[in-house]
């Protein structure tokens, strides 16, 4: 099928729900959230309502709402609003969808559902192929998270053939580490022109080389400026410094993954980064702990990750 819009690519932030102290949405940050990703960050793509977003944490009222706010604050600002539509419900999901079509969002994404769980790669195509018909104007990307799903179909194995059963799929997200599984995703559709859209951050450069032609994720909220000089980097083929860019990054997330890291204490540190109030989590995640977000912001800083100056190699190497 032909859409209109060019091919998603690049960086996509995985967009956090703002929320206030109460456990409301706070829908009054988002105009102010899309420009500081646009001039602060470089970020022009957005992947809303998903993991970070706490999207199934979330009514279906305020998915919807979230889902329009977004797309009316982007509107001239962002170039791709993808929304994630998933949920174990294939009404909901298809009401979702649709409605994200009637919002003029740029694509939808669905995760495999997760209590009752598709056992085959044929029942999730169907599925899929459910949601992906109630917007049938829409690219449809397949949002593939394992680990929080525990619906280990090979990715490889449900793109084979997928167009003949989705006409409007248009590209993957992968948030695995398997680089077998990703590496051939992407070497048995080399003729389509699908988007390969990696989901580990700190994985990010082997996956480049894999042929990723995207990457969607939580810390190009506010390491997306690094992110995209990696991408350069890679781009003018110059490897050891995309290396080093990614070491850099590396430095940081393995820090905080050994402290603790998921949704909450993304939301602390967005909020220390670009001073937006990003809000607690909603249970069943706790807020992160005050001692976390303080070691964070002295190793952002260590890690000249607080400016937004570009680092020297000089410091690229030195910093630990
Ligand atoms: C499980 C999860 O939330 N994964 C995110 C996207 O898929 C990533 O952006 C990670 O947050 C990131 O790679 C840090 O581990
Ligand atoms: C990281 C990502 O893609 C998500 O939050 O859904």
């Amino acid at each position: 099928m032909a859409f209109p819009k060019k091919k998603l690519q690049g960086l996509v932030a995985a967009t956090i729900t703002p929320m206030t102290e109460n456990g409301e949405i706070n829908f009054s940050v988002i105009g102010q959230y899309v420009d500081y990703l646009v001039k602060e960050q470089g970020v022009k793509n957005i992947f809303v309502n998903g993991t970070t977003g706490e999207g199934l944490s979330l009514s279906i009222s305020e998915r919807r709402q979230v889902a329009e706010e977004w797309v009316t604050k982007g509107k001239d600002k962002l170039d791709q609003v993808v929304i994630h539509v998933g949920a174990l419900s294939l009404k909901e999901s298809q009401e979702l969808a649709q409605h994200a079509a009637e919002i003029g969002a740029d694509g939808i994404a669905v995760i495999a559902p997760f209590f009752l769980k598709p056992w085959t790669k044929d029942i999730l195509i169907n599925f899929l192929k459910e949601v992906a018909a109630a917007a049938p104007a829409l690219p449809f990307y397949y949002y593939h998270i394992p680990a929080l799903t525990g619906v280990k179909i090979r990715a490889e194995e449900l793109l084979d053939g997928i167009q003949d059963k989705i006409p409007t799929f248009q590209g993957l997200k992968f948030s695995d580490t398997d680089l077998l599984d990703f590496g051939q995703c992407v070497d048995q559709n080399r003729q389509q022109q699908f988007a390969f859209l990696f989901g580990v951050d700190e994985q990010l450069l082997s996956a480049l080389v894999m042929g990723a032609t995207g990457a969607v994720g939580s810390t190009y909220n506010y390491l997306g400026r690094k992110t995209n000089q990696m991408l350069e980097a890679f781009e003018r083929k110059d490897l050891s410094l995309a290396l080093n860019y990614q070491f850099c990054i590396q430095r940081f997330i393995n820090f905080v993954v050994k402290l603790g890291f998921g949704v909450s204490q993304t939301k602390a540190i967005m909020t220390l980064v670009s001073g937006i109030p990003m809000g607690p989590p909603r249970l069943p995640l706790q807020k992160a702990s005050r001692e976390f977000t303080d070691s964070a912001e002295a190793k952002l800083k260590s890690l000249d990750f607080l400016s937004f100056t570009d680092l020297k190699d000089g410091s690229l190497e030195a910093s630990s």
